[in-house]
């Protein structure tokens, strides 16, 4: 295994790239031209038919090019056998394309099994995969597709694209198709896989907010591909290319920023009471009167924040394991202000954050929040207030 810090993504380039279908009068992409950083996250984002798709696809040649120079890791990725291309680029789309008739261990070895791997290599690395995307080897490995939610085939989509270890994944809506919450968890430990990881990761999507929330560069396409800005996503909110840019970044840039923001950014509550699943009840209500507050928050055996409890249910509770408001929502030190943001507005009020484990890390709350969108906000308007002096004086 290579060290967690390593970068193992190797560098794209596509050199003056052009894709004209058959039969179509203009081309789908014209004259595309970029590099993508080795173990960097790219997210091309752009309107639809804009050509994001067929651009993505002229990397692991399910389309292939009609003229220009695709290199990847310093290779021509025209000239490679496009078996040996594949098993370089793991390939993650909407909707998982998992092959229905397969179990779940069988989709995340498929190309492993192809590569000639043995058995119980395939076997282990299955597992692996799964604890790696947080899917539990033993209640999920021989189940089917169907038998799957939405956000859990998409775990199983990535934990195929990852399975042969491959330096570049192309990931095209790979979470469209699943409910806002499911999303930004998937979203999030894209994130935290990518910090061990460190792939070349080629990301498609509609949505600006999961390319600002994942991208360390975004190229913002228009029709044919062009690109009309490739940046980083501080800078394309702070100085948006052209209007159409400027259109697609959308009202509330400011709000926005708060998806350049995590969690771990900022200052936690500790002064929530934590009781585990085992305390009485009794005992529980005691500390509550004692430190003069109403809620208590349940941890599990793991310390994984379960419940909110208040005080007045404790008078007849037996037990801590089943009282208390379920938590509907928790955020974890590497979610977006914005999903800590989203999350408190549905809790009505202070969320608990969970670490790498699961494991309780504090409270975050509102004020936090406005604190920090106050503060951007002062940033902004110091740093306009400096380029406007800076045009006077030339
Ligand atoms: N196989 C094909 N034959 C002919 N034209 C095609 C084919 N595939 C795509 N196109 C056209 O190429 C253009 C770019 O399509 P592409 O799917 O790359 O766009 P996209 O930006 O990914 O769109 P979306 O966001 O809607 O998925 C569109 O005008 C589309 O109609």
């Amino acid at each position: 295994m290579s060290e967690p810090t390593e970068v193992s993504g190797v560098e794209i380039e596509l050199d003056h790239v052009t894709k004209r279908y058959s039969g179509t009068r203009v081309p789908a992409v014209d004259d595309f031209s970029m590099v993508v950083p080795a173990g960097k996250i790219v997210v091309f984002v752009g309107p639809s038919g804009c050509g994001k798709t067929t651009t993505m696809r002229m990397i692991n040649r399910l389309v292939q090019p009609t003229s220009g120079r695709i290199t990847i890791g310093g290779d021509d990725a025209l000239k490679l056998d496009v078996d040996t291309l594949r098993r370089r680029i793991g390939y993650a789309i909407q909707q998982a394309g998992l092959f229905p008739h397969f179990t779940v261990s069988q989709n995340i070895g498929v190309v492993p099994g192809l590569l000639g791997w043995d058995k119980k290599k395939v076997t282990d690395r299955v597992e692996e995969m799964m604890d790696l995307v947080g899917l539990d080897a033993a209640e999920f490995r021989d189940r089917y597709p169907r038998q799957l939610s939405g956000g859990q085939q998409q775990r199983v989509g990535v934990a195929r694209a990852l399975a042969a270890d491959p330096p570049v994944l192309l990931m095209d809506e790979p979470f469209g198709a699943v409910d806002p919450i499911t999303r930004g968890n998937l979203q999030d430990e894209l994130l935290r896989l990518q910090t061990d990881l460190k792939k070349t990761i080629v990301f498609v999507t509609h949505d600006f907010d999961e390319a600002v929330k994942l991208g360390d560069k975004i190229a913002v396409l228009g029709n044919q591909s062009k690109i009309l800005q490739y940046d980083t996503p501080e800078s394309i909110l702070a100085n948006p290319a052209d209007d159409t840019v400027a259109g697609f970044v959308g009202a509330g840039a400011s709000l926005k920023q708060l998806t350049l923001m995590r969690v771990r950014d900022v200052e936690l509550q500790q002064d929530a009471l934590t009781t585990t699943v085992d305390e009485s009840p009794a005992a529980v209500r005691e500390k509550l009167s004692t430190q003069r507050k109403q809620f208590a928050l349940v941890l599990d055996q793991r310390r994984r924040p379960v419940r909110w409890v208040h005080a007045r249910e404790l008078t007849n509770a037996t037990s801590l394991g089943s009282v208390g408001k379920p938590l509907r929502d928790i955020v974890s030190l590497q979610s977006t202000l914005q999903d800590a943001l989203e999350a408190m507005l549905a809790e009505g009020g202070s969320v608990p954050v969970t670490g790498s484990r699961g494991e309780y890390a504090g409270t975050i709350k509102l004020e936090t929040v406005i604190a920090t969108i106050q503060q951007l906000r002062d940033d902004y308007a110091s740093d306009a207030e400096e380029t406007a002096g800076e045009g006077a004086s030339a």
